[in-house]
């Protein structure tokens, strides 16, 4: 559908252009990486001549005042028009398959992808002074799922899907300790910047982060926060929905850099404790040293074609496959650390382990700023109350901005009440529980004492 929508917009294009009113212009590139619009740009530069009409001149002041500009990313298959200033752009992307058998070692580069902006010629000198950040501000980024399907007739298979992403978290918006906010974007920075330092050492230009803690702590809005302040694609990866090994390796070789790829829920996903199935016995293999499945040559060959086994995902994460294509970060989440297997979240593998823990009192402060707009100082009142109680009980941030979420009927003061109330309630609910597991303590220590006195 979304592709016959776009043949029929090519072939208005054409018949534009043939009217000689539009200039059209197609790149085209073979590969699966992104095509980056600063290259399209500069192409576009070579191809334009100098002339600068009234329109472009307008154009590029508006640039300059920073208003809102144009849209310059393009999904696949995806067409996007811009009306600025009266003009009309046309973008968009598509790619063609090969007709045939095509065999390739480096997936995707049978594919050839097109880009194509159509406007009408007295736009024509639009192309000078495009600064580069504008390219790069205005990228559509993308969320991908895996989704099984039966395309083609080829049986379950599973591939990536997308939609735009448009998460509005930020790192600003995230309400966790300042210092270990700072820390973690330091991190990214250095994980951007790094494409030197990578080569130079000798290790692909990837980072994991394990994200743990207590469910409504904000792990996926860490995460939406971190592809935003990277401007990367999201790929978050199913695993229910991997049949096997050799799936989970054709959806990541699929993955493009400048992306984050995540598993939520890791120890919910599938079995990957790497149970042991040793009834014969072979020479250790280096694998085994982190602690994996232990399985007979044939068995092992078996799980390739079958199974999603910690093998496969440990190759996922940094095996032979995470050496095609750079600027990738891997993040999984859970909600128990403890239950998932050391192999797989030991360091280098997930480089950076991240708590997040209940709201504390900086927390607080920030989600009290971002939803009520008040300062600690607006708050004297309550202030040290909620403080007392957020050291005292165990409120997630999501309840907590649940609590602080202004409606018609209740304001900001209404809110923090609100608030108040819940963890005086929380705090009771602790102390009565606390004190139940006391007695019940007592009263099995009791019995046994009698017991014994028997
Ligand atoms: N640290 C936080 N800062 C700002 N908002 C938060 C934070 N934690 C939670 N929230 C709010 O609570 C909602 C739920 O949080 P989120 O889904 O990120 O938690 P989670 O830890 O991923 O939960 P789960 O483990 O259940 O998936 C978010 O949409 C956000 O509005």
């Amino acid at each position: 559908m979304a592709m016959n929508h776009v043949k029929i917009t090519l072939l208005i294009n054409k018949i534009m252009a043939y009217f000689n009113r539009y200039i059209q212009i197609t790149i085209s590139e073979y590969g699966p990486e992104r095509f980056e619009r600063s290259d399209f740009f500069i192409a576009v530069e070579a191809y334009l001549s100098d002339s600068c009409s009234l329109v472009a001149r307008k154009f590029k002041a508006d640039l300059g005042r920073d208003r809102k500009k144009p849209q310059t990313s393009v999904d696949d298959g995806q067409e996007i028009v811009d009306t600025f200033n009266h003009a009309m752009f046309w973008w968009y992307d598509y790619t063609e398959y090969p007709r045939g058998n095509v065999f390739s070692w480096s997936p995707g580069d049978e594919k050839r992808r097109f880009y194509r902006v159509t406007f009408h010629r007295n736009f024509h000198a639009f192309k000078r002074d495009v600064p580069s950040p504008f390219t790069a501000r205005n990228r559509q980024r993308r969320l991908f799922t895996n989704n099984p399907s039966n395309r083609w007739g080829s049986g379950e298979k599973t591939f990536w899907s997308h939609v735009a992403f448009q998460h509005l978290a930020t790192f600003d918006t995230l309400a966790i300790d300042p210092t270990e906010k700072k820390t973690i974007i330091d991190d990214l920075i250095a994980f951007k910047d790094g494409k030197d330092y990578y080569t130079k050492v000798g290790k692909a230009w990837k980072r994991g982060y394990l994200l743990f803690g207590p469910p409504g702590t904000g792990k996926s809005t860490m995460i939406a926060a971190m592809a935003n302040f990277l401007e990367y694609d999201v790929y978050d990866l199913e695993l229910t929905a991997v049949k096997n090994n050799t799936e989970l390796r054709k959806l990541f070789v699929e993955t493009t850099g400048k992306s984050i790829i995540v598993i939520e829920d890791i120890d919910c996903s599938v079995d990957l404790t790497g149970k042991r199935r040793d009834k014969k016995p072979r020479k250790k293999s280096s694998r085994e040293n982190d602690n994996m499945t232990l399985q007979p040559m044939e068995a092992e060959k078996d799980d390739e074609d079958t199974k999603l086994t910690l093998s496969g995902v440990l190759n996922f994460i940094d095996g032979l496959w995470s050496a095609c294509g750079g600027e990738r970060i891997i993040i999984f989440t859970t909600n128990n650390k403890d239950a998932l297997d050391p192999a797989l979240i030991r360091r280098g593998r997930m480089d950076k382990h991240i708590e997040m823990s209940y709201c504390c009192c900086e927390a607080f402060k920030l989600l009290a700023s971002n939803y009520l707009d008040i300062t600690e100082n607006q708050l004297f009142e309550l202030f040290g109350e909620i403080q007392q109680l957020l050291e005292e009980v165990n409120m997630c941030p999501a309840d907590v901005a649940e609590h602080l979420m202004r409606t018609e009927n209740r304001d900001a003061d209404a809110c923090l009440q609100g608030l108040v109330v819940a963890l005086r309630d929380a705090r009771d609910m602790a102390i009565k529980e606390k004190e139940k597991a006391k007695e019940d303590v007592e009263k099995s220590m009791g019995k046994e004492e009698i017991a014994g006195t028997k």
